[in-house]
């Protein structure tokens, strides 16, 4: 639904987004992580053409975003909850972009309904709350019920039950077969969102793949029941071991079959082995340090 080709942007002779290029598919919610200022911003604003890129190329269903017959209806987006103007109320603000885009007036109150904001539309924008002017804004975004959403940073200002409703939000547009692109710095919210992940350093794709495959570790985790006596059977097979909380010792390179087998051989109880995972913190800062 998205290609982006070697997408680049220059300003002033630096370069702050850097060939970059990623595909994103229907029934997939996508984060798109990396530190301040690494350029998730610029990228976005460059797929729907506020940004003009420097070279390289964005096509959303095809076509460049803003040679689309009717772009909101095919891409919903939330790229600054604040550009809204603070004397309308919510309700007036979502009646002209509706009107702008062909959908239809009833629309606008099921959409305030499913970002629960029935009650406050009829009040002054510039009375809002950040969290809500985040609400509206994703309002504005589904009012077409485009089939790709794409938001930068659409958690902020939200509690956390604004959190979790946002991502019951996500993931069900992905479960109807949607698209989505977030982008993100809660790693945590992150980390229980998204399918896919794909991280940017400098400007710069750093990762691009599954969540698991990308925070899958070459190792296993196992729960003995008694470390005190499993551990030195592991090192007497010629395995490293380390300790993590709740008494769980990792094991680098050893397949979850080799130390059950080991476990079995000497007859030590587990109650707990899986393929070790490193934390996506633990990830973020190894990719984007090193970039
Ligand atoms: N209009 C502009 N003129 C000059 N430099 C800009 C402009 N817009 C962005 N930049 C620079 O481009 C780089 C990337 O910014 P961008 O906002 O895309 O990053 P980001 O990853 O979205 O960061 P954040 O997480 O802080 O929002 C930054 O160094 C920023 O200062």
């Amino acid at each position: 639904m998205i290609t982006v080709s070697g997408l680049t942007k220059d300003y002033g002779g630096r370069r702050v987004v850097d060939e970059v290029s990623f595909e994103l598919e229907p029934g997939t919610v996508t984060g798109f992580l990396g530190p301040n200022g690494a350029g998730k911003s610029t990228t976005m604003r460059m797929v729907t053409g506020l940004v003009p890129a420097s070279s390289g190329t964005a096509l959303v269903a095809g076509r460049p975003y803003t040679s689309l017959p009717n772009p909101g209806a095919v891409m919903g987006t939330l790229l600054d909850a604040a550009a809204v103007h603070p004397g309308r109320t919510g309700r007036t603000h979502l009646r002209l972009l509706a009107s702008t885009i062909g959908v239809p007036a009833p629309r606008v109150d099921e959409v305030l309904e499913m970002v629960d904001l029935t009650a406050a539309g009829g009040r002054r924008i510039g009375g809002y709350s950040l969290g809500m002017r985040q609400r509206l804004g994703i309002a504005a975004a589904l009012l077409a019920d485009p089939p790709v959403l794409m938001f930068d940073e659409p958690a902020n200002g939200l509690d956390p039950e604004g959190i979790r409703w946002m991502r019951d939000l996500l993931r069900g547009h992905a479960a109807r077969g949607g698209t989505v692109l977030l982008s993100s710095h809660l790693l945590g919210e992150v980390e229980h969102t998204v399918d896919r992940l794909l991280v940017i350093g400098s400007g710069r794709i750093v990762a691009d793949g599954p969540i698991h495959e990308l925070l899958a570790g070459d190792g296993t985790a196992v729960r003995p029941a008694d470390a005190a006596s499993f551990e030195p059977a592991l090192r007497a097979a010629g395995l490293e071991v380390q300790h993590r909380d709740g008494g769980v010792l990792v094991v680098p390179g050893a397949s979850p079959d080799r130390i059950g087998a080991l476990a079995a051989a000497g007859g030590h109880a587990l109650v707990d082995l899986r393929p070790s995972e490193q934390g996506l913190e633990e990830l973020f800062f190894q990719l984007t340090d090193a970039s």
